[in-house]
């Protein structure tokens, strides 16, 4: 297969973690923001280091990126480009995900933020042959007295650009009874609904995301594996997993990347879709992931066919642009 020219959607990708390391020394020089000795040293800063021993330190590499987005210019480049990244590797599909109160620190309101990100993708889907949605991430950590500021701003652009809500951030067990309130008035004013869990081992939470927080789809859920009820509501619903590999074996989610479930969830009914969660800092793209998926457990053409319609599926995109992608099966 050229994994290169086949068609790909990433319905699991944050823009924070997906910054081209250029991009930031630019920025990072234009707003007089301190960057470490060299370019190789910004790489490194920015990429997971090879011995990462969990999420809570794979998730310090978004300090760098989030400084220097703090403009309407920034944030709107950094959204084109990686749309553009995406576009140039046969994606033809791509939802986008951050969380626009990691963006205010510099006296942007929310709106501006949205609008940025969402500027940034439509210059991009005018130029390439690529579409796009943006999720509107909050983050467990963080106090919840701006969830619903976050919803209502990005609620005008509903259809427009933004389609869903995400819960991310570092797992504890149990967190999802926090968070009713909130998926439910997202639900309300139209949004979708995603929710990162099952990332760091934590089963109940993929069960209880579906049950309590009405989650149409999984980020990562790697961790159905080992807890029945959990596997059993994502397989019974259809509930679809946006897995990640590289990401999962860099947050030690998993051991190595061959003991990835996804390719024994697909053979058992489980949809599975195939995506990069974070271009830099997990320094990778969908041509790797798809590549190392497909060599690793052996997966046909027509198996990756199938992924390609689950993720189809599974988009929060509107029937035409479902229509559109559909379009692309036969070259795979
Ligand atoms: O894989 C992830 N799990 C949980 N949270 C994550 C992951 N990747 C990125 N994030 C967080 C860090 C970012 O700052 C935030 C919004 O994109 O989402
Ligand atoms: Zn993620």
């Amino acid at each position: 297969m050229d994994f290169l020219a086949l068609p790909k959607i990433d319905l699991h990708c944050h823009l924070d973690g997906s910054v081209r390391p250029d991009t930031i020394i630019d920025l990072a020089k234009q707003y007089n923001i301190e960057l470490p000795e060299d370019r190789d040293a910004v790489v490194q800063s920015l990429t997971v280091p090879e011995d990462c021993k969990n999420l809570d330190e794979y998730l310090a590499c978004f300090s760098l990126p989030l400084q220097v987005m703090q403009t309407e210019e920034a944030i709107e480049r950094i959204s084109f480009e990686l749309y553009e990244d995406a576009a140039l590797e046969n994606v033809k599909y791509l939802e986008v995900r951050f969380a626009p109160i990691l963006h205010v620190n510099k006296g942007l309101s929310l709106d501006t933020i949205i609008a940025s990100a969402v500027k940034g993708m439509k210059r991009a889907e005018e130029k390439y042959d690529i579409k796009g949605n943006y999720i509107m991430s909050v983050l467990r950590m963080f106090p919840k007295d701006s969830i619903k500021d976050v919803i209502d701003a990005g609620k005008p652009y509903l259809g427009k650009g933004v389609v869903a809500f995400d819960i991310a951030g570092g797992e504890k067990p149990g967190f999802c009874a926090e968070f009713p309130e909130y998926t439910q008035y997202a639900i309300e004013q139209g949004y979708r609904v995603t929710v990162h869990a099952g990332e760091q081992w934590h089963g109940q939470n993929v069960y209880d995301a579906v049950t309590m927080l009405d989650a149409e789809r999984i980020g990562h859920g790697v961790h159905i594996q080992g807890n029945e009820d959990a596997y059993n509501i994502v397989k019974e619903k259809q509930v679809a997993l946006e897995t990640c590999p590289t990401s999962n074996v860099q947050t030690k989610c998993i051991h190595q990347f061959s003991d990835h479930p996804i390719a024994e969830f697909k053979k058992d009914g489980i949809v599975v879709t195939i995506n990069t969660d974070n271009r830099t800092v997990s320094n990778t793209t969908m041509t790797n992931e798809v590549k190392r998926v497909c060599e690793t457990f052996g997966l046909t053409k027509e198996d990756y066919a199938e992924i390609y319609k689950y993720s189809v599926e599974s988009a929060f995109a509107s029937d035409e642009v479902k229509q559109h992608l559909m379009g692309f099966v036969e070259q795979i």
